[in-house]
């Protein structure tokens, strides 16, 4: 059970406690459809990155957290379709849950969705931390794909504990070779990607 993609591989063969709530299939997200190249739930990733990111997963058993993972590899006709989303500007429909405090102009300028995106070189997730046994998701202050800088990294706008909630993803990704963005507290990238000058399209099936 493979990715069509040579050298991809699915995370649900690769973690062993996972949680997975694919919200670019499932419509759940800031434009408020399914959007273009997910055709199933699962997320998938480079090899060299799920490898990577089965380290975590062990390292944060370790304290009794897991992984909730909510994009892996993301297809260019999937960047495509937040492009005419965001062209769209009669379309207001997520702005309060996602968006509150920009227009939809600055999601692309600001850094918040990339034309150019790391997802598809395949080595890039949006992630979060829960409770391995219940599942419940850590605090973080703000929520995944809310855009604006209470997402950003070293914010103050959020409480001691839900920074110490983000050190912790984000210590464990870095110990084993991912790099953090900015702008975003559940977004990381593995250094040594395999694949630094591609943007894939096969769609996630
Ligand atoms: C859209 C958001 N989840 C994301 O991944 N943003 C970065 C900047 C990207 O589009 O690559
Ligand atoms: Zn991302």
């Amino acid at each position: 059970d493979q990715p069509a993609q040579p050298g991809f591989v699915y995370l649900d063969q690769v973690l062993k406690n996972a949680r997975y709530e694919a919200r670019y299939y499932s419509g759940d997200n800031f434009v408020g459809t399914r959007i273009d190249g997910y055709e199933s739930p699962r997320v998938i990733l480079t090899k060299e990155a799920a490898t990577a990111l089965a380290e975590v997963e062990r390292d944060l058993a370790l304290s009794g957290l897991a992984l909730k993972l909510f994009d892996g590899y993301r297809p260019q006709r999937a960047v495509a379709h937040f492009q005419r989303w965001a062209a769209d500007l009669a379309d207001t429909r997520t702005r309060e849950r996602y968006y509150p405090q920009l227009d939809k102009a600055a999601l692309f300028r600001d850094g918040y969705i990339a034309k150019k995106s790391a997802h598809c070189r395949g080595s890039t997730v949006d992630l979060t931390l829960v409770d391995a046994e219940t599942g419940q998701e850590l605090d973080m202050g703000s929520h995944f794909d809310f855009f604006g800088p209470i997402s950003h990294h070293g914010t103050g706008l959020i409480t001691v504990q839900q920074t110490r909630n983000r050190e912790t993803l984000r210590s464990a990704m870095q110990r084993h070779g991912f790099e953090p963005y900015a702008n975003e507290w559940w977004h990381y990238t593995l250094k040594q990607e395999p694949y630094p000058n591609t943007a894939f399209d096969f769609p996630v099936k």
